[in-house]
């Protein structure tokens, strides 16, 4: 594995850019993590040299950065590594310019950090100019198309350059330590496996939560919506990560194996299933941290029947899953920012208590704001017991920020540009995997278009349309507020 002395950043003025990649690159060098002669060379369209590059970076590490973690020495050593070349990616002539300022082309990460249909000059230019050798390394910001023709699209023109064993397709959930963490609470223990699946499991929930709206992206937003946005990716990985089976090895093609099983194993919810089987959702006025905000349409400042919630009910169709349903929801203008992952486990057959208090296992993996991994078991009331004894539902928590308080935590995209830079694969997304994602999405959509299911209005600050409930109550199931 060889780390990579270069890194080409494209859109290294946008905003992912300022707010996440540098001050990543940034928490990285700082700590000494990146090799002394990674240099970085932004590029984008902006006619700026490099002072006034390295100025903009400087400027996003004061935003974004909290100032006890940037000591002056650390920003002007970082400074010092960055590089700057114009350039429009639909013209190959500049990409010349690009490649004089990379060192060994076979020691090169590129990043790029721009809109989708950029990538196919930008391969070909980099093709063109020498920087598609063997070593070299390439990752790819999503959104990776908007259905699979296009997708697959855009991975072909990346394939005409660089294979997939140097293709590293960013889904930033996977960089997130709970999301690791489940892997460690599935295969590092011998306590759930046994349990994990159809006869110890009765669902699974799913829920991204967020507080926020459009947050100035809202062309973007409004041509993809929920379901594309949040659940074609981030939580589809997060199914494929529960549900996958045991992988032999921690490596990037064991893993992605099982996940794409998972992926590939999903019903498709097809024609006038989505009406049993997903809720569709669109903020109204209401609240968000106690303040007034619009309604979606308004902020927009259009009419539009984009989905800013969505709620579904899926099947992984295999042995070890078999009727159990994995219910996915996700929403902008949420009461709370909150991921979390919730097993229901089943209950006893057979409770010597009487059923009266009794309450299945539960295990709460919470993601965000909090990691916090937590068991809900039933244990016993303190007391005399005159009457029998009294049970009731106590958490087992696991406070990660209380376990591994002396650790420092990493934004996920430090983990991904660390990986990138260094050739790890495992925490990036495979083709195959894309493809079969969006393959199961396309297939929801076209049931919407087909029977016209619109849009449920709910309130800002509330979980989504009064059908998200009855999606789960109709299987005696509640969702985890
Ligand atoms: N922002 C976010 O939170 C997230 C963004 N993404 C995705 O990442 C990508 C970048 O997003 P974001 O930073 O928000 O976008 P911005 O619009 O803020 O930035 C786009 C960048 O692309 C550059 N660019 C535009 N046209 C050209 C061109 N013809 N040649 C070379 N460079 C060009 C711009 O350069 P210049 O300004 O100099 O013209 C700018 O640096 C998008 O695909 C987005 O969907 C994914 C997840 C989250
Ligand atoms: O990819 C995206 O993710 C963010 C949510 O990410 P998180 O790390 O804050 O949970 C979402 O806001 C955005 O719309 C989407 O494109």
């Amino acid at each position: 594995m060889t780390i990579a002395t270069s890194l080409l950043l494209f859109g290294a003025t946008g905003d992912l850019s300022r707010r996440m990649l540098l001050p990543s690159l940034f928490g990285l060098s700082a700590d000494g993590l990146l090799h002394p002669d990674l240099r970085i060379i932004g590029t984008a369209r902006s006619a700026l040299d490099a002072e006034a590059f390295k100025a903009m970076a400087a400027k996003a590490l004061e935003q974004f950065v909290e100032a006890e973690r940037r000591p002056a020495g650390a920003v002007a050593a970082f400074l010092d590594r960055l590089a700057y070349v114009p350039l429009d990616a639909t013209r190959p002539e500049g990409f010349s310019a690009l490649a004089a300022e990379v060192g060994d082309p076979c020691r090169l990460a590129i990043f790029l950090s721009t809109a989708p249909s950029l990538f196919g000059p930008t391969i070909a230019g980099l093709a063109g100019a020498g920087l598609a050798c063997a070593g070299a390394r390439l990752a790819l910001e999503k959104p990776l198309g908007h259905d699979l023709a296009s997708s697959r699209a855009i991975n072909d023109a990346v394939a005409t350059a660089y294979p997939e064993s140097q293709i590293f397709r960013i889904d930033h959930y996977l960089g997130k330590e709970t999301v690791q963490n489940l892997l460690a609470l599935r295969f590092g223990n011998i306590l759930f496996e046994p349990l994990w699946n159809a006869g110890g499991i009765s669902s699974v929930q799913i829920t991204v939560g967020e507080t926020v709206g459009l947050e100035g992206r809202a062309d973007y937003y409004d041509g993809m919506g929920a379901l594309r946005d949040m659940v074609q990716n981030h939580m589809l990985q997060l199914l494929a990560l529960v549900a996958m089976e045991p992988p032999a090895r921690l490596d990037p093609a064991a893993v992605r194996d099982e996940k794409v099983k998972v992926l590939r194993s999903l019903r498709p919810i097809t024609g006038r299933e989505v009406e049993s089987h997903s809720v569709r959702g669109q903020y109204g006025a209401g609240s968000s941290g106690g303040q007034p905000v619009k309604a979606y349409a308004e902020e927009l400042g259009r009419p539009s029947d984009t989905e800013t919630f969505v709620a579904l009910k899926a099947h992984v169709d295999n042995w070890r899953w078999k009727g159990v349903p994995f219910y996915l929801r996700t929403g902008k203008r949420l009461p709370e920012r909150m991921s979390e992952i919730i097993v229901q486990f089943r209950p006893v057959p057979h409770s010597m208590f009487g059923d009266a208090a009794m309450k299945p296992n539960k295990l709460i993996i919470s993601i965000q704001p909090d990691e916090n991994i937590g068991l809900q078991m039933m244990a016993k009331v303190p007391g005399l017991d005159r009457d029998g004894l009294k049970l009731r539902a106590v958490p087992l928590d696991i406070g990660m920020k209380n376990a591994f308080a002396d650790v420092r935590r990493r934004i996920a995209y430090e983990r991904l540009m660390l990986d990138l830079v260094e050739g790890r694969q495992t925490l990036f997304v495979r083709r195959d995997e894309v493809e079969a994602q969006w393959t199961w999405i396309d297939a929801i959509r076209a049931g919407w278009a087909e029977t016209g299911m619109g849009v449920k209005p709910y309130a800002a600050g509330t979980w989504g349309p009064s059908a998200a409930i009855a999606l789960t109550e109709r299987d005696g199931v509640s969702w985890h507020d």
